[in-house]
């Protein structure tokens, strides 16, 4: 995977601001070529995201004994180079946050000195990030003529939403003729020169730059993504699988299909592969909003999007089925493939989904 070559093309973007029977389709069309587009004039007003940054650059700022305050992540808290409980791992530091303000206070005692300062700055956050996806949604709703247009942002405005805050801290690592040296020490390191430690050392002389976040899709329905002007994200396209590098843009948001989405359009949609490379000399942070049903909700596609020509593709599943699959899984795994159904029952093979991950499950579960 990662010797997949990259190339250069556009990032499709909308402009919340455009008339409405032009947006509709600007979107769907984005979401159906790439399951990715950048949102312009999205109206989340500048202070709610500056005030989620400054909480985040403050807490990854911290001495790491202090961080570790707020871990393990299980899933939820701080983490540090492990992604999920399945071997993951990243060049990245951090926090995991369910949006529920019950859970958000609960978890910010031991995230911040000043704890109503950080839920709040979450809190607001959320909402506006909430009410963006629910914008999209409902434009999708109606650019894929929907009878109830309200269909795809029910599922994430519902209380009991399983909805995720993820705040990501690629720190800097620094570009050197010969592969990558170290990260740059950081303030914790401060006394003397610091010695490397194996996983410092990426040892790596044939130019691949440290992996920050690998490739993979995210299960949810859609995911909002902003990020300060440090770059490091790239998307799979779908025609070819290159990576697309995306120039980074804090003034805007970037908007990611996901599993559910796909599941939910009968694969009319696809959830875009996405990964983050940490080759900057600068820290990257990202904040990540990813909008999913409630734990109870079921996933079928909309009547809207089955027909005789496109029959569905996906088994019924509940939002707790789908994550128990994907937990259990890598995060570069193609979780749908499991809920696949076989339309097609005229040759010897009993299934075309992939076996080693259909046995990993079975065995895993
Ligand atoms: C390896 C994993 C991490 C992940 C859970 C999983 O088993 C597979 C999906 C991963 C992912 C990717 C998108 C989000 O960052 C995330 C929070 C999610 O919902 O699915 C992560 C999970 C995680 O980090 O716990
Ligand atoms: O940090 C990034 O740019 C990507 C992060 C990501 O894909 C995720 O958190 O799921
Ligand atoms: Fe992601």
């Amino acid at each position: 995977m990662r010797s997949k070559k990259t190339k250069a093309v556009g990032i499709p973007t909308v402009d919340l601001s455009s008339e409405r029977s032009m947006l509709k389709e600007s979107i769907v069309k984005a979401c159906e070529e790439y399951g990715f587009f950048k949102v312009v004039n999205h109206g989340v007003p500048w202070n709610v995201i500056a005030r989620l940054e400054e909480e985040g650059a403050g807490f990854f700022s911290k001495p790491v004994q202090e961080k570790q305050r707020a871990g393990p992540p299980t899933p939820f808290g701080y983490g540090s180079k492990n992604i999920g409980q399945n071997g993951d791992m990243g060049e990245l530091e951090y926090l995991l946050l369910h949006t529920d303000p019950l859970s958000v206070s609960d978890r910010s005692k031991t995230i911040s000195n000043d704890p109503t300062k950080f839920s709040c700055a979450v809190n607001d956050y959320t909402e506006a990030v909430r009410e963006l996806a629910c914008e999209i949604l409902d434009l999708v709703g109606e650019g894929l003529w929907v009878s109830d247009k309200f269909s795809f942002s029910r599922l994430i405005r519902d209380v009991q939403s399983d909805s995720l805050l993820r705040l990501n801290h690629y720190p800097p690592v620094k570009d050197c003729i010969n592969g990558w040296d170290p990260p740059l020490s950081s303030h914790l390191h401060h006394h003397h020169h610091h010695h490397q430690t194996p996983h410092h050392q990426y040892n790596n002389n044939n130019k691949t730059p440290p992996i920050g976040f690998g490739e993979h899709s995210d299960p949810q329905i859609l995911t909002i993504l902003r990020s300060n002007d440090v770059p490091g994200l790239q998307i799979s396209s779908h025609d070819d699988g290159l990576w697309v590098p995306v120039p980074p843009d804090p003034n805007q948001f970037f908007v990611f299909v996901g599993d559910v989405l796909q599941a939910l359009t009968n694969g009319r949609f696809r959830s875009v592969r996405h990964r983050a490379l940490a080759n900057t000399m600068k820290g990257r942070m990202s904040m990540v909003y990813f909008g999913a049903p409630a734990l109870n909700a079921w996933i079928y596609p909309l009547p809207e999007l089955v027909s005789a020509d496109k029959p569905t593709l996906y088994r019924p599943f509940t939002w707790a089925q789908f994550k128990k699959a994907a937990y259990s899984l890598r995060l570069g795994d193609s979780r749908l493939d499991l809920f696949k159904i076989n339309h097609h029952h005229d040759d010897n093979s009993n299934n075309d989904n992939h076996p080693q991950i259909l046995a990993d499950y079975y065995t895993s579960s």
